[in-house]
């Protein structure tokens, strides 16, 4: 028998970490200015016409259901008059009234709800788009991660927005129908409340409409002291969603690694971390727990009081007899609707907070998108690479200084070297792990700002990017095969022969399958498929970053004279660690280390002493004698 141990508990091995207060502070920050800047643009573009034509309709159809509600309220007194007379004509007028008071609020109830569904929808279609727009101009997603500039983008698109553009629709109507209301109430409440006179240092005062004035005043201490106590919900609900995220992320990364973990027996490892992020949760839950158990205290008590309260500030009329006991019922019942109007701060607290946390989430993610565009727009070329499209036909960098985030300036990772790359050129670039080969290719293709110098890449060329591990879509494999175009591309008896060309003819029958290929093909045969789609779209400039690193040296070889042949005038550059590519190229590019004198051995990332490398350029075919090999 095993002795397997005890099936693994939910419990944290660390205390719990707890949000300190001055980061919740930040995060609670209510940011008015900003939050408009969101809730704006699409009620005033040109998208809106459609959406301030549905908001009008469900307007209107609350006002409607408001009234209805009134209509209703009159109905119960006139059918309770009719019952109590034993008027039957009457008790059939007030029945059939009734089916057509009922039939008119279930149908405004269901349009307004449909109507309002549709408006959310369309709301957020339009910020969607906006915000997927911005995410992928200038490749702010490619940024933002190499930054870490910003937690869970993609959260923040799919839900944020979601509860933004719901919650400020139910939020805002609430609000119509709590003015409403209390426009309907506040002149009866006004009226029945009469006036309130008493001597303030010998001096008569009266307060006309008293009432009101109690309830204005009992509401708005009631809001401010719930925002006192609740406002640190909004930066827990903005941690919650964070966390929430970073838990189902941290999944969703098992799910696409579940081979090399389960390879690795990497369970326990997972579990704990798994584990970890989820007490995370359970540690903001817990501060979550404790500011909703304060706001309940606060929202209970408020609306408890309020049922004696207007009875308590009328007493003094009635009881010294200006006010009849229907009077006192009166006053209290329409200081009720009015008090309960001017409440929707307070009942509403709970889903504000929800939304606030949302929209500081969107707000953050604003920033960081603008400042991935400044980024992209302020390329100087002095602290970071510009790259810039010209006529001549070759790739050309000058002075180019490769760096990676937060190493120093002055210390990049590679000297400055100038290298020109012409067409139908083959050029082998090699030197040791990390010495920054990957990074040459992601400045080249523009992606990569971290640096000095500038790159020229011609224009009205598409350069390819192959690196070790293809991005392969989930759909058909078709359009893994034709992606970035879609499926239609090309010809399917030409995906067919070029499947067949890279040794992956078994697949031509699955072209239509729809899987996730990165899940289901070998290593060896997502590198062959990345060959495909070069040998498919013919590009002038083709970057091999490891690309063949899983396949055997006789495919290999093969993959090479296939591009070699099926493209002849392409310049290729490929980053390999094995000699047998090398002999495909007609140039080296070789990346040698620099050690500052006197820190031999005592090498860090960015630290003092780090490694700098030199890049050398040499020709290969012509000039073998020159070419210095991989050792150097
Ligand atoms: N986003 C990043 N932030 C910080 N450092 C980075 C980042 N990306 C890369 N680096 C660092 O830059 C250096 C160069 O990375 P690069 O991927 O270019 O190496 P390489 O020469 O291609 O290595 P290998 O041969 O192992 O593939 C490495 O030390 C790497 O850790």
């Amino acid at each position: 028998m095993s002795s397997r141990s005890a099936a693994p508990t939910l419990e944290p091995p660390v205390p719990l970490p707890v949000t300190p207060a001055s980061e919740l502070a930040t995060i609670s920050r209510l940011r008015p200015r900003e939050t408009w800047a969101l809730l704006k643009p699409y009620w005033v573009s040109s998208a809106s016409k459609g959406g301030w034509g549905l908001l009008l309709v469900i307007v209107a159809l609350s006002l409607g259901l408001v009234y209805l509600n009134v209509v209703f309220t009159d109905w119960n007194r006139l059918f309770y008059n009719a019952l109590e007379q034993r008027d039957f004509a009457e008790f059939r007028t007030q029945l059939w009234r009734f089916c057509w008071i009922a039939a008119a609020i279930i149908i405004a109830s269901i349009f307004k709800l449909y109507y309002t569904m549709m408006l959310q929808m369309r709301w957020r279609t339009w910020m969607t788009e906006q915000f997927l727009d911005r995410w992928m101009a200038h490749q702010a997603f490619y940024r933002i991660e190499q930054t870490r500039a910003t937690d869970n983008p993609d959260q923040r698109i799919a839900d944020d927005l979601r509860v933004f553009t719901d919650s400020a629709l139910s939020l805002g109507l609430g609000l119509l129908s709590s003015v409403v209301t209390l426009l309907s109430f506040v002149g009866l409440l006004w009226v029945v409340s009469g006036p309130v006179s008493f001597a303030l240092f010998g001096t008569e005062i009266t307060i006309p409409g008293y009432m009101v004035w109690f309830a204005v005043a009992y509401a708005v201490i009631g809001s401010l002291i719930m925002h006192f106590v609740g406002r640190p919900l909004i930066g827990l609900n903005f941690q919650q969603e964070r966390y929430e995220a970073d838990f189902r992320f941290m999944l969703v990364r098992l799910r696409e690694n579940a081979e090399p973990v389960a390879l690795y027996r990497g369970e326990p490892v997972e579990q704990a971390a798994l584990t970890g992020r989820f007490g995370r949760i359970r540690a903001n839950w817990a501060q979550l727990m404790d500011y909703t158990r304060r706001l309940t205290f606060v929202r209970s008590g408020y609306g408890q009081f309020a049922i004696i309260f207007p009875i308590l500030v009328a007493a003094p009329r009635y009881f010294s007899g200006q006010m009849t006991l229907g009077g006192l019922m009166q006053v209290s019942s329409a200081f009720g609707q009015v008090q309960g109007a001017l409440s929707w701060f307070v009942d509403s607290y709970g889903e504000l907070v929800g939304w606030k946390a949302a929209a500081n989430r969107l707000i953050e993610f604003r920033h960081a998108m603008e400042s991935a565009e400044r980024d992209a727009a302020q390329r100087d070329g002095v602290h970071q690479i510009a790259v810039r499209s010209t006529s001549a036909p070759e790739i050309a960098a000058h002075g180019l200084a490769l760096n990676v985030p937060g190493r120093p300036l002055d210390q990049p990772l590679t000297e400055p070297f100038d290298l020109r790359i012409a067409p139908g050129e083959r050029w082998f670039v090699s030197g040791p792990s990390g010495c920054g080969k990957s990074v040459l290719f992601r400045a080249m293709a523009g992606i990569w700002p971290y640096g000095a110098g500038d790159i020229t890449v011609p224009d009205a060329t598409r350069p390819m990017f192959l690196p070790q591990r293809s991005y392969l879509p989930v759909g058909t494999l078709a359009e893994v095969l034709c992606y970035p175009d879609g499926a239609a591309a090309h010809p399917r008896a030409r995906l067919e022969e070029v499947l067949t060309a890279c040794r992956l003819a078994h697949l031509a029958d699955v072209l239509d399958t729809f899987d996730n290929w990165s899940l289901r093909l070998s290593p060896g045969e997502q590198q062959r498929i990345a060959f495909a789609r070069a040998v498919l779209q013919e590009p002038a400039y083709l970057f091999l970053d490891e690309a063949t690193s899983a396949l055997d040296e006789e495919t290999e070889a093969a993959m090479y004279t296939l591009v070699l042949e099926r493209l002849p005038g392409v310049a290729l550059v490929s980053i390999a660690h094995r000699s047998t590519v090398a002999r495909f190229h007609t140039h080296r590019l070789l990346y040698r280390p620099v050690v500052p004198a006197g820190t031999a051995g005592k090498t860090g990332q960015g630290g003092v002493g780090a490694v700098s490398y030199r890049v050398q350029a040499s020709v290969i075919a012509a000039n073998p004698a020159a070419d210095p090999g991989p050792e150097g």
